[in-house]
């Protein structure tokens, strides 16, 4: 059997002039290194995603983090300046694939923009510039031009007991990166909280009664998956997920045409 595929939702980039359907390389590269899987870039549509289509072909959904914020319309609230920047089309094809491939069984990874926009398409509200609230640590990504210090190691997490990711990085405290100015603020109903920062950041969930892997976490495990423990076991907790519902996708096909 061919390795199982994995999809992430691309964000639309200006680049030179051009409009480019994009994701960064470390999101395929923990991908392909830390869960063993081929991966395919979705394209960013505002319309016509034929999102059943798109998950006919793949194992797995991967929601990347983004520079770009989630639409305020979308957990009804209006859009001001600040709320920016948007990524509409972005918004338009990740949610929709998010829903369904919660219906369909397909595991879901989401980071950082991807938690966030799972909680809103389950029915959450975000929280923007955060750092400006009283008592709350500054999650900002670090003001440097060198990745490994934008992406470094530098808060704790605690971990609850009992949970899908304390089933994969165990109970209690882990050192994490930190790089959003938003956060989940009004959890959706059928989200479980797994994990909060000292500041009572919401920084893991996972979707209660989900036929299959579905967590979302704020910050980046993708960055350092071959260095990171707890990014190592999250990636590969999320590959072999996605390498069981392929297994089970190809016995039923299997079956069908043995009838
Ligand atoms: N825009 C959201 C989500 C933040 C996020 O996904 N950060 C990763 C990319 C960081 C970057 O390249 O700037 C928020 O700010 O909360």
């Amino acid at each position: 059997m061919s390795k199982p595929v994995v999809a992430i939702p691309a964000d639309i980039r200006e680049i030179e002039g051009n409009v480019w359907h994009a994701t960064p390389n470390q999101y395929v590269r923990a991908a392909v290194k830390g869960a063993d899987v081929l991966v395919f870039l979705v394209p960013a549509l505002e319309t016509g995603n034929d999102v059943d289509g798109i998950l006919d072909h793949v194992d797995g959904l991967l929601v990347s983090g983004s520079r770009t914020n989630v639409h305020p319309s979308l957990y009804g609230r209006e859009a001001t300046e600040a709320d920016g920047p948007f990524d509409r089309a972005r918004d338009a094809t990740s949610l929709p694939l998010i829903r369904r491939a919660l219906e369909r069984g397909i595991p879901l990874l989401a980071i950082c923009r991807g938690i966030q926009e799972l909680n809103v398409a389950l029915g959450g509200t975000l929280a923007n510039e955060i750092h400006e609230q009283p008592g709350m640590w500054d999650h900002r990504k670090p003001d440097t031009p060198v990745l490994d210090e934008a992406y470094g190691i530098r808060q704790k997490v605690i971990v609850r007991e009992g949970t899908c990711l304390a089933s994969v990085l165990g109970a209690g405290d882990i050192q994490v990166n930190s790089l959003h100015r938003q956060a989940i603020s009004r959890a959706a109903p059928n989200l479980a909280v797994e994990a909060v920062a000292e500041d009572g950041t919401i920084e893991a969930v996972s979707v209660i009664g989900a036929k299959a892997f579905a967590v979302g976490v704020q910050w980046h495990p993708e960055y350092w998956v071959g260095s990171d423990q707890p990014s190592n076991r999250l990636f590969a907790a999320f590959g072999d997920a996605v390498r069981a519902y392929a297994a089970a996708k190809q016995a039923v096909a299997q079956r069908s045409a043995a009838e």
